[in-house]
């Protein structure tokens, strides 16, 4: 088993990473002082393949169980669905020290994250992400939240979980589709942190689409490393860990718009991260020869790199002034320098910004 961990002083925890772990999570989480009663949240698909062996592996730890199961898909990710979950917890009896446990891709994590954060004014959280996505990216860091009509994440706070137990064999029931949009968060590590992560993945990406364990094994390990690294300097980003944001102004925009569920979060990602390199490339921040590999990468790995056209230019840059990096009305973009390295770019010119969307 591969141990990384997250050091945040008294907000510091484990990510276990391994295949067929899952039968482990009861033990592990009977080692932490947690209260007996448990909400577990998953949602409509991950439900019915693991909610009965997790309820199980966690009843043989004595743990009492309570099954939440909201409908699949980033539609979830409302605060209405999150007042279902707070009724769920109640009923459940769980009281302060109860934890709450996602089980699933990002949209649960955040979801029930939020609702870990937010009863009782906190309760304990643990992550058992079962996305690609989610194991490299959504279930590290601690950002939790619920979409608002005009923006994605905007309803959220920073909530560290107590542990996120990660196993690689759940991505075997997992679609194809998805296991490309977690490819992109992967490749933004690769872009944003390590040119030579970047550069094995031009040669290897194959075997995560093959779901070949150890390579993909690997991979989550990289990228979680990456993201606890860049957490542990600015957990709540004051600053730095905005370059975790790379694609994201324009990926975000390509959610809202579209209509949240229309593009996975990941794809969304894959065309904002185009479009930013060549933000990025119009900068003299990265050579033309830098964009090209990050475009074939992506395209290497199923992903899509264009701008759904339907969407208006306008509106698009509207909805990058809701995002969260802006402050001062200032249009604030997380750009590449380079393969490897990357920095935030704040009050860029809303011409820049259209031409390269154009
Ligand atoms: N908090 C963060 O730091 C962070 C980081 C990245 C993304 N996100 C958020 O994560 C969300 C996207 O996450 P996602 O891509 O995991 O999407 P998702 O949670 O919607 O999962 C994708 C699909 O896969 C299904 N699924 C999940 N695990 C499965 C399995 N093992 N077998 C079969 N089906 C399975 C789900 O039911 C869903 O239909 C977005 O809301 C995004 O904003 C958050
Ligand atoms: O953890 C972070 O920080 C990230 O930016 C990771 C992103 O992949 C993730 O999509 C995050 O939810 C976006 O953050 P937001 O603050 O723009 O909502
Ligand atoms: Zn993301």
């Amino acid at each position: 088993m591969r141990t990384i961990p997250v050091s945040l002083g008294n907000r510091s925890y484990p990510i276990y990473i391994a295949g067929n772990i899952l039968h482990r999570l009861g033990e592990i989480m009977a080692e932490q002082s947690l209260g007996k009663r448990v909400l577990l949240v998953t949602d409509t698909n991950v439900g019915p393949i693991y909610g009965k062996q997790v309820t199980d592996i966690l009843v043989q730890a004595g743990f009492q169980v309570s099954l939440a199961i909201v409908a699949a898909g980033e539609s979830s990710k409302t605060l209405e669905q999150a007042e279902k979950l707070y009724d769920a917890a109640f009923k459940g009896g769980l009281d302060r020290s109860c934890p709450v446990v996602a089980l699933g891709g990002g949209v649960v994590g955040d979801l029930a994250g939020f609702v870990a954060s937010t009863y009782m004014r906190g309760v304990p959280f643990v992550q058992v992400p079962t996305t690609l996505l989610a194991q490299v990216d959504s279930s590290v860091g601690g950002k939790v939240a619920v979409n608002h009509p005009r923006g994605k994440n905007i309803i959220g706070s920073f909530y560290q979980p107590r542990l996120v137990l990660i196993d690689v064999v759940t991505l075997g029931t997992l679609g194809e589709r998805e296991i490309k949009a977690g490819l992109a968060e992967v490749i933004k590590y690769g872009v944003i942190w390590d040119k030579d992560f970047f550069a094995w993945l031009e040669e290897n990406i194959f075997k995560a689409l093959e779901l070949d364990n150890e390579a993909l094994e690997y991979i989550i390990e990289i990228c979680c490393r990456i993201k606890a690294e860049v957490v542990e300097q600015d957990e709540t980003e004051q600053g730095r860990r905005a370059i975790l944001n790379y694609g994201h102004t324009v990926g975000h925009a390509v959610e809202t718009l579209s209509g949240y569920g229309a593009y996975l979060h990941g794809e969304a990602v894959a065309i904002g991260m185009v479009a930013e390199a060549r933000l990025a490339q119009d900068m003299g921040l990265i050579a033309p020869g830098e964009t090209e590999r990050i475009v074939n990468l992506l395209n290497q790995s199923g992903l899509p790199v264009k701008q759904p056209s339907k969407l208006d230019i306008g509106q698009m840059i509207d909805s990058m002034y809701t995002d969260k990096k802006v402050t001062d009305s200032k249009l604030t973009f997380a750009l590449p320098q380079g393969l490897g390295c990357a920095g935030v770019y704040k009050g860029l010119a809303e011409e820049a910004i259209i031409k390269i969307i154009k």
